[in-house]
């Protein structure tokens, strides 16, 4: 079994480089999907798990992708299939958006059903209502929603009930290709969407107002190939923040963009750690002390749900008591179980985690709940005392390039190793005990 191996202690000095972000580049090459003629370049695409399982679901359905040196080339002039399988949408729920481009050039798309995951039940109703209120028929059966229309989707105005970050991508790069003009209201105002609609403009689109709650969208007849560069992963940027604040440490996160990080900086700010503006990046120092703040995620630009797990991490060493209250996803607190595994004080009352500081973390075997789960838990574990040994890391790659190297090079003690040829023998010994007995 693979595992990462942490032994704390470490302060982390140095500078470390942030990867385009995963929750862009995946929408970013479903809509490669639209250019009926050209090829899309994308560059500075990070070697995520994601990425491949996008790059492949493409292919499925009979499109063009290269992947080289951070670059991916898409060729979506071909004769299109319209059906995405189980086995890609399992291991990726994001592979439910190429449902609006298939459906905007095709006609028609047919998607396994994503299911629950571990950070909750995460319905896809508003992508529906969508596609319905611009004439698509839907029909959900055996396990797959198929969305189909005789013609062209018409332009509609769409109010969603949340600023779904998936549903406001899935509309858009089904509204580029219809007749007349689309508004969607209570948008998501993510960076990724204004990095989505920057591709769709190149493509020839007419997409306004990404990034506010108001998108206006001018449908086209046809898309082209366009060259395309994805915003640096904030998120990871975030990551490595929280991995200087939390060992004392003083990091340089190269190609962080401030803007993108408001929430963030301020609540780290508030906690007394030093954030300086600093050449194409952010210098983060931690202080000896940290002080404990109060937390609630809510869509940008509120504070990211997919911060949520590292922050606690670096609460736990705070002093006094600290409350975080998590309102995007219903079952995002698995973690907790996890930490109090390393001698976290935690409870967790209703949708709010209290957090009593600090304690002095102690290194244990936990899992990767999610991915951002599981690199807080490697967070925890640099300062933790003695070995921290973290599982699952399927989630991790789904999310970080290469994050053992890069704490490696900032001075951490980790290492990632595969332990099932020592493991293995004892099972079987264990095995081979058990049926003895019998
Ligand atoms: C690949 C990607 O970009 N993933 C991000 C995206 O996920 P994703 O796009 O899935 O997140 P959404 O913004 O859609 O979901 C937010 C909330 O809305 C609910 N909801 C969503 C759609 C819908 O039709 N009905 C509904 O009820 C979800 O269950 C969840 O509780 O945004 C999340 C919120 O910032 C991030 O945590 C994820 O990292
Ligand atoms: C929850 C996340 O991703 P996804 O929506 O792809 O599960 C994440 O990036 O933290």
């Amino acid at each position: 079994m693979e595992k990462i191996i942490v032994r704390g202690g470490r302060r982390l000095e140095g500078s470390v480089r942030v990867e385009g972000a995963k929750n862009a580049v995946l929408p970013v090459i479903a809509a490669s999907i639209l250019a009926s003629s050209g090829t899309s370049t994308i560059k500075d695409v990070p070697t995520l798990a994601d990425v491949y399982t996008i790059n492949e679901v493409l292919r499925y359905l009979n499109i063009d992708v290269k992947f080289e040196n951070n670059q991916i080339k898409v060729d979506a002039s071909g004769e299109l299939k319209t059906e995405a399988p189980f086995e890609y949408v399992r291991k990726m729920r994001a592979s439910f958006l190429v449902m609006g481009p298939l459906l905007a050039r095709v006609g028609l798309a047919r998607i396994a059903l994503p299911g629950g995951c571990a950070i909750g039940s995460r319905p896809i109703d508003q992508h529906l209502k969508g596609f319905e209120a611009m004439g698509a028929t839907v029909k959900i059966g055996n396990g797959f929603i198929e969305a189909r229309i005789d013609g062209r989707l018409q332009g509609a105005k769409i109010y969603l009930d949340f600023p779904s970050v998936g549903a406001t991508e899935n509309i858009m790069t089904a509204a580029v290709l219809a007749k007349g003009t689309t508004i969607i209201e209570n948008a998501a105002k993510e960076p990724e969407i204004v990095c989505l609609a920057n591709y769709l403009n190149a493509m020839g689109a007419t997409v306004v107002g990404a990034g506010t709650g108001t998108i206006r969208i001018e449908g086209v007849d046809e898309l082209y190939g366009a060259e395309h560069t994805v915003i640096p992963d904030r998120i990871e940027a975030g990551t490595y923040m929280v991995a200087a604040a939390i060992t004392e440490g003083d990091i340089l996160v190269e190609n962080a963009i401030a803007e993108h990080l408001r929430p963030l900086i301020a609540k780290m700010e508030e906690m007394g750690v030093s954030i300086r503006e600093e050449g194409n990046g952010l210098r983060v120092r931690g202080p000896k002390e940290l002080k404990p703040v109060d937390i609630k995620t809510m869509p940008h630009p509120g504070f990211p749900t997919d911060l949520q797990s590292q922050m606690m991490a670096l609460l736990l060493r705070a002093k006094g008591t600290s409350v975080i209250t998590e309102t995007v996803f219903e079952n995002r607190f698995m973690h907790v179980e996890e930490f109090r595994r390393m001698n976290g004080d935690i409870k967790i009352e209703g949708r709010s985690s209290v957090i009593n500081g600090p304690v002095q973390l102690q290194g244990a075997e936990v899992q990767a709940t999610d991915l951002r789960a599981g690199a807080a838990l490697v967070l925890a574990g640099l300062v933790a005392d003695g070995y921290t040994r973290v599982t699952e890391l399927k989630h991790i790659d789904r999310g970080y390039v290469d994050f053992t190297g890069k704490l490696l090079a900032l001075g951490a003690d980790i290492e990632r190793v595969n332990e099932a040829s020592e493991a293995e023998p004892e099972e079987q010994q264990e095995q081979s005990l058990k049926s003895n007995l019998a």
